[in-house]
């Protein structure tokens, strides 16, 4: 019998204070530095939400255009960079990609020794900057493809879809992207963030804290999620020829079969909403809007049978990654990078943490309760 309450998973823990986001499952919302997710999805580029995780306060016309122009002074692959993911294997796991990727920029930065805010504000700009080359080339090079320079006549997202594809996206398809960003971006103390809070506890610099959280976000049952849903929309079976009724029938036996099998499925269930996930309706919105302009019903039918089927037989909701695998699939991101893209917004959160916890740090050190065997000696 333990001595000390153990909270398994640290549920229901309250570890610290934060003023970058408030997530609210009783009112079912997620406010950044006080502004409601779905107003910024709405009305913001995703520059502009970072700017505002990062100082607290959305910029001005003069601040936006001084942040752009930095960022799109640093979105090309860093040549030394690009060497080191070439010289990875292609069947390497792009968040594995990721996480190197981060840790040469590390390396490499001119400030790497320099944890004042200023320099951390610099470096998170540079990761920001930067990390969409990254995930675009890695795609890229699995196809057998090229480097794809950045254009700095494109905002963020639309500059990202360039990247990967090449080409040009339309409005809609920007827009979506856009969204998705913005509600990836930060979500208080989840596990990636407080990997990276952790780490940050301990003096260590920017870049380690964002690689560690990089490691945390690649597990299924936090960021990986995303990639999961679309393994399960594949073993489930895409056929574009079916109807939305079809595809929803197929889901629900499929999920009927899984949770007989007592299986856990990705993209549902959440550690702290247990009535739904805030993001999701917005998220959602920008799924039906993109599955409207691929001509894709068969995938709401899949979406909408998984979905039913999971809340009667559980009452259990669909979290951010559910609408977002399938919106990615459609925007033509192979299943593998759909993670490496959560990164790419959540160096946002991440950073915005690190420097909050520097600003009041306190060495996190939790307790164990020993269970081990009772003391004992050599023969
Ligand atoms: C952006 C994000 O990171 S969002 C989260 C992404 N992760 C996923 O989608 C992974 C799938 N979901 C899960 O594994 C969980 O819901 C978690 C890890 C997210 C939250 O877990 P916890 O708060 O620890 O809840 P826990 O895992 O204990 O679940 C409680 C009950 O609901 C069940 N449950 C929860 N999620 C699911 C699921 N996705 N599929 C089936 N059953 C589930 C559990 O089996 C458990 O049932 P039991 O009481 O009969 O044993
Ligand atoms: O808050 C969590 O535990 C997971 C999550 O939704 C996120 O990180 O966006």
């Amino acid at each position: 019998m333990a001595e000390n309450e153990i909270k398994k998973g640290l549920a229901g823990v309250v570890v610290d204070y934060t003023a970058v986001s408030k997530v609210n499952p009783d009112t079912n919302s997620l406010l950044y530095r006080g502004y409601p997710v779905q107003e910024l999805a709405a009305r913001c580029s995703f520059e502009e939400v970072a700017y505002l995780l990062w100082n607290g306060e959305l910029p001005t016309p003069e601040q936006l255009a001084e942040f752009t122009a930095k960022e799109r002074a640093g979105r090309a692959l860093d040549p030394v960079v690009k060497q080191v993911i070439d010289a990875l294997p292609t069947t390497s796991h792009p968040m594995d990609v990721c996480r190197t990727a981060a840790s040469v920029m590390g390396a490499r930065h001119p400030l790497a020794e320099d944890s004042s805010r200023e320099a951390n504000m610099a470096k998170a700009l540079d990761l920001f900057a930067a990390m969409p080359a990254v995930v675009a080339y890695d795609q890229r090079r699995r196809h057998g493809q090229d480097v794809v320079e950045p254009r700095d006549d494109l905002g963020y997202s639309a500059n990202f879809l360039w990247m990967a594809f090449g080409e040009e996206q339309v409005p809609e398809v920007v827009e979506a992207f856009n969204v998705s960003m913005i509600l990836y971006a930060e979500h208080s103390f989840n596990a990636s963030t407080f990997t990276a809070r952790v780490i940050t506890s301990t003096l260590s610099d920017l870049h380690s804290a964002v690689t560690g959280a990089i490691g945390a976000l690649k597990g299924p049952l936090h960021g990986g999620a995303n990639e999961a849903v679309m393994h399960t929309f594949d073993e489930i079976g895409i056929r574009q020829e079916e109807s939305l009724e079809e595809a929803a029938a197929r889901a629900k036996t499929w999920m009927e079969n899984a949770l007989a099998q007592k299986k856990k499925v990705m993209g549902f269930g959440h550690r702290v909403y247990k009535h739904g996930d805030s993001r999701v309706p917005t998220m959602k919105a920008a799924l039906d809007k993109m599955i409207a302009h691929y001509g894709r019903p068969e995938l709401l039918g899949l979406y909408n049978g998984l979905e039913q089927a999971m809340d009667e037989a559980k009452a259990i909701k669909p979290n951010l990654d559910y609408p977002a695998g399938p919106t990615y699939h459609l925007m033509g991101f192979d299943t593998p990078t759909f993670t490496p893209l959560f990164v790419a917004s959540r160096i946002t959160g991440w950073t915005a943490h690190i420097m909050e916890q520097l600003d009041a740090n306190s060495l996190i050190r939790p307790l164990s309760e020993y269970n081990g065997h009772e003391e004992r000696h050599l023969p």
